[in-house]
């Protein structure tokens, strides 16, 4: 028997094994090792030797309700023994096979518990001529030591199993840590840097209903990221080929909003010398982003919902509406659900556009975040102004410690001040600290007036930064975006007065060409044009 148990590890070849050795060398037929489902706990037969069909199938005891010998053996720990089955109402299950013993035989049942550390676990039986020389005792003893062994083998193979449950678990979360990985990697490529857990659940939720035609609401302060967000689900969709068109509510005069989102008919409306497909037309087929959504007035939060309910758009002056397929996302800074209560905002449309929720962390939550994305950027700046500006240890702290109001839009603005300003090409704590004393009327530890900086005057400020701070000195969160638009208007200005000439509206703008070629990437111009 135990020559068995060195033969590799398959309990059930082992268990049949020694049920087998029982039955031929011992006469201790029909041997079974029964164990308790792991699902109902009825004991059932597991291994067998020299049963068939039925007489497997019937061997089932509830141990619950004391149900026949193996039942009880179960139950209780102590070995039973039946000497005669015939005469016995406690054997529930009549033994019809009687292989290998005389047809008028008397048969006796040994039934035997198979413990773990005091309890048992299972049930090793069997049966013989009840009649034999050989005394009962022997053969139990030889039974307890039989179940012994099969006790042996059930530890190792569950101690096997319970091993390559974990390591199947190990194995998926490493494929899981991996999944993350690629996470970060995709959304590196579409220009969103942090590996901090608050952006990552964005970047996953994003990801997870990115190829879907869910609405999208991206929740968060500005330059959180919104707008990198909704392109980023757009480049992940089926869509991605399609059209990305974005309209800023905020940005738009509310009076031109409907004929900017909906577009007109030749003659609508006194200056409407052509027709003018609206952003929603524009979007067919792609992602339409309305960005700050709250800014929209009521009469065309109706329209849209119209327009999202029906797919189909009613430009302003036209007499039919027209099919449109769009996937929608919005964002917004502000606490939709509070304008829903205050009646600034429409409850259905809410609803419509609130089916993905993602909350864009504020940058200062950001673990580890603002040293990568200010590294990555200071990359790309040094590229577009061709310059070499490192960040000393200082200042690279200074810039982890400060609030960041306007979160990543505000750094990016710092760091491109800071890179055109530095002369020495090293951007140290005295330069930071100095460029965010200028920055906002948020209180920055340490930070000094615009004047008292050696070297820095005020007006030093605004004729070297004249191409990029002058516009940006203003205070407050919400400047980044008129900024931007207003230098989006000034570079569209020139480009249409030079008929496109980059060379010539660089220089109409005061900025070199390569400058010029950057802010239309930064602000997207060349994507926008359709707009
Ligand atoms: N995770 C990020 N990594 C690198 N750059 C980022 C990240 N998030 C935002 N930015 C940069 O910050 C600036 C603002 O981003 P974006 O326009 O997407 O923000 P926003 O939330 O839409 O802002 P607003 O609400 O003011 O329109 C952009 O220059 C963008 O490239």
């Amino acid at each position: 028997m135990s020559k068995l148990l060195e033969k590799p590890l398959d309990p059930g070849h082992t268990i049949q094994g020694i049920l087998r050795l029982l039955s031929q060398l011992c006469g201790l037929n029909c041997g079974r090792v029964s164990l308790p489902n792991e699902v109902t706990g009825v004991v059932e037969v597991k291994y067998h030797y020299g049963l068939w069909g039925e007489d497997v199938t019937r061997g089932r005891y509830d141990v619950g309700a004391n149900e026949g010998v193996t039942g009880r053996v179960m139950r209780t720990g102590v070995t039973g023994l039946v000497p005669d089955v015939s005469d016995d109402p406690v054997f529930v299950q009549r033994i019809a096979e009687k292989a290998g013993v005389a047809s008028d035989a008397r048969l006796a049942f040994i039934a035997v518990p198979i413990m773990e550390s005091g309890t048992p676990i299972g049930v090793l039986s069997a049966q013989r001529e009840a009649s034999q020389d050989r005394s009962f005792n022997f053969d139990i003893s030889l039974l307890r030591v039989a179940s012994a062994m099969i006790g042996q083998v059930l530890r190792i193979d569950s101690f096997v199993a319970e091993q390559t449950h974990n390591l199947r678990q190990e194995n998926q979360s490493l494929k899981n840590t991996l999944t993350a990985g690629e996470m970060v990697n995709n959304s590196v490529a579409h220009g969103i840097i942090g590996t901090s857990p608050a952006l990552f659940e964005a970047v996953k939720q994003a990801n997870q209903v990115a190829d879907t035609d869910a609405p999208v609401l991206l929740k968060g302060e500005s330059g959180t990221g919104k707008e990198k967000f909704a392109r980023m689900i757009h480049q992940q969709s089926s869509r991605r080929e399609q059209p990305f068109i974005s309209i800023n509510c905020s940005a738009v005069p509310m009076e031109l909003q409907e004929a900017e989102l909906f577009g007109y008919r030749k003659g609508s409306f006194s200056g409407a010398t052509a027709s003018k497909a609206g952003k929603v037309q524009l979007a067919d087929g792609g992602t339409l982003f309305l960005d700050e959504i709250g800014d929209m007035p009521l009469t065309l939060q109706a329209k849209l919902l119209r327009t999202i309910q029906e797919k189909r758009v009613d430009p302003i002056g036209a007499t039919e509406s027209e099919s449109v397929d769009f996937r929608l996302i919005c964002a917004t800074h502000a606490p939709l659900a509070e304008m829903v209560n205050q009646g600034a905002f429409r409850l259905d449309l809410f609803y419509r556009i609130n089916v993905v929720p993602i909350e864009l962390p504020v940058l200062r939550n950001r673990d580890g975040d603002i040293r990568r994305i200010a590294l990555h950027h200071l990359n790309e700046l040094n590229h577009a102004y061709d310059r070499n500006a490192v960040l000393s240890h200082d200042a690279l702290a200074l810039l982890e410690e400060y609030a960041w109001p306007g979160n990543v839009r505000q750094l990016v603005n710092v760091l491109e001040r800071a890179t055109v300003m530095t002369a020495s090409g090293t951007i140290d704590a005295g330069l930071i600290r100095y460029i965010l004393g200028n920055e906002s009327a948020v209180q920055v530890p340490g930070a000094v007036a615009a004047d008292e900086k050696d070297g820095w005057s005020a007006s030093d400020l605004s004729q070297i930064g004249e191409q990029v701070a002058a516009t940006r000195a203003d205070s407050g969160i919400r400047r980044y975006e008129w900024v931007r638009q207003e230098e989006a208007r000034a570079i569209r200005d020139a480009l249409a007065q030079t008929s496109g000439n980059r060379t010539k509206a660089a220089e109409m703008l005061n900025l070199t060409v390569r400058q010029l070629r950057y802010r239309i990437s930064k602000l997207d111009l060349d994507k926008r044009a359709a707009g």
